[in-house]
């Protein structure tokens, strides 16, 4: 979830109009049962029962020790997640009978209502899904002691989980084909019912499963490391390919008003940075970022600052096209001269951030010093992906069709 996007008026009235689920309302017992059901019904209230109400902490959180139920239906197990919205617990679901991730929003008005709007997304990507979506699937949500709770299916660790992990050693290139072609179709079916992602990236890209095999040797640790041949090096590779997208606190309607800035730095498309407004293609640009990433095992654009990121993009892809230059909204004009030179190195703030740029390589000298076979192919798809004219870039579709995803079984 990034900075909260749609606000006032029109998101109140979305929230209150909303109907509660079926799901969401207490189940009627069925008659035969009930006789069964009142002899163990003092045990059971007493063991499923919620604690005595707490306070929150300071920072709004749901305050719970582990293998306390949240409401008498769900048990906690641990802590899997944590961010600027709360919590994400796993939990026994006792009705359904399976491990479930709960997503404790803070009880912030704010977070509160933005967890409203990831809740009327997942329910608009669960109603439209014939179980090759790859999005994650809700199962529930309720309101509880003033924090909205979001519950999901069970996924594993995060892709980067799985790079810092393996200490940043990349991905095999079959496997990121597969994580790819994945993630376009995500990208693809969100598009078709006219969301948009807006905060790609691989802490929002998840396995499916926790099973992973462990595999001699990463040449590239090696040699980071300085290792002799005989001090092995372990990697982990997943078992299975299959992920799924999590983190729809930041969609957007294609309809809807959209704040100017969004997505993570590291994955944010020129036209948001020059403030040329946004729409589908930014979620393209993030993916063609995320491949890269996962190739090479860091993150391409590594900064936290517009005027050298738009530095980096001219280092790897070529100057920025004019048209857009000229474009350029108030906040963006100061990072260039002459109209659409952009004032580097001379408006660079340190020594170490012209460093930074010039340690980049071209694309497709990057893509070589990471990839062996498909080079030419990827390469290819990622000057799709990161072209600078968002009305130029690949489509999910037209991406999906690229030569690099045919050799596949
Ligand atoms: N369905 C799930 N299964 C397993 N883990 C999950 C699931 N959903 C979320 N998580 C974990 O919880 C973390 C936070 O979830 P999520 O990204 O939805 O929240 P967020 O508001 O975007 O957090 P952030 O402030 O970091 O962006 C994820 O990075 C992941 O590790």
């Amino acid at each position: 979830m990034v900075a909260i996007g749609i606000e006032g008026m029109e998101r109140e009235q979305r929230i209150r109009k909303r109907p509660r689920l079926t799901w969401d309302v207490a189940p009627s017992e069925p008659q035969v049962k009930r006789a069964q059901v009142v002899s163990n019904e003092g045990v059971n209230r007493r063991r499923h029962a919620s604690p005595p109400r707490r306070d929150d902490d300071r920072e709004g959180h749901y305050v719970f020790n582990l293998g306390e139920n949240l409401t008498p239906r769900y048990k906690i197990l641990s802590k899997i997640g944590e961010g600027t919205f709360g919590r994400v617990l796993e939990c026994w679901d006792r009705q359904t009978r399976e491990y479930v991730a709960i997503k404790v929003v803070r009880s912030i008005r704010k977070y509160r209502d933005a967890a409203m709007i990831e809740v009327d997304v997942l329910q608009h990507l669960a109603k439209n899904d014939k179980g090759n979506s790859h999005c994650v699937q809700i199962r529930n949500w309720f309101d509880y002691r003033n924090h909205i709770c979001i519950v999901f299916e069970k996924l594993g660790p995060s892709l980067f989980d799985f790079l810092k992990r393996n200490k940043y050693c990349p991905f095999p290139v079959d496997l990121v084909r597969e994580f790819g072609r994945q993630l376009l179709e995500s990208v693809a079916y969100m598009h078709d019912l006219h969301l948009i992602h807006t905060d790609l990236k691989p802490e929002n890209i998840l396995l499916v499963s926790s099973e992973h095999i462990k595999l001699p040797g990463c040449k590239k640790l090696a040699m980071v490391q300085r290792l002799s041949s005989d001090e092995t090096q372990f990697r982990c590779l997943p078992k299975s390919s299959a992920i799924k997208l999590i983190d729809f606190g930041s969609t957007a309607f294609d309809n809807q008003n959209h704040s100017s800035i969004v997505s993570t730095r590291h994955y944010r498309a020129p036209e948001v940075i020059l403030g040329l407004g946004w729409s589908y293609p930014c979620d393209l640009w993030s993916v063609g970022c995320i491949l890269i990433e996962l190739c090479s095992g860091g993150a391409l654009f590594q900064t936290h600052e517009n005027l050298e990121h738009l530095a980096m993009m001219e280092r790897v892809l070529g100057p920025l096209p004019e048209h857009m230059v000229r474009r350029a909204d108030r906040g963006a004009e100061k990072y260039f001269r002459r109209g659409s030179r952009l004032n580097w190195p001379e408006g660079a703030v340190s020594r170490e951030s012209i460093r930074a740029v010039n340690k980049l390589y071209c694309l497709k000298d990057l893509v070589s010093q990471h990839v062996v076979s498909s080079r030419s192919s990827l390469t290819d798809l990622l000057q799709g992906l990161l072209k600078y004219d968002p009305s130029e870039r690949l489509t999910a579709r037209q991406a999906l069709s690229h030569p690099f995803f045919q050799n596949l079984t």
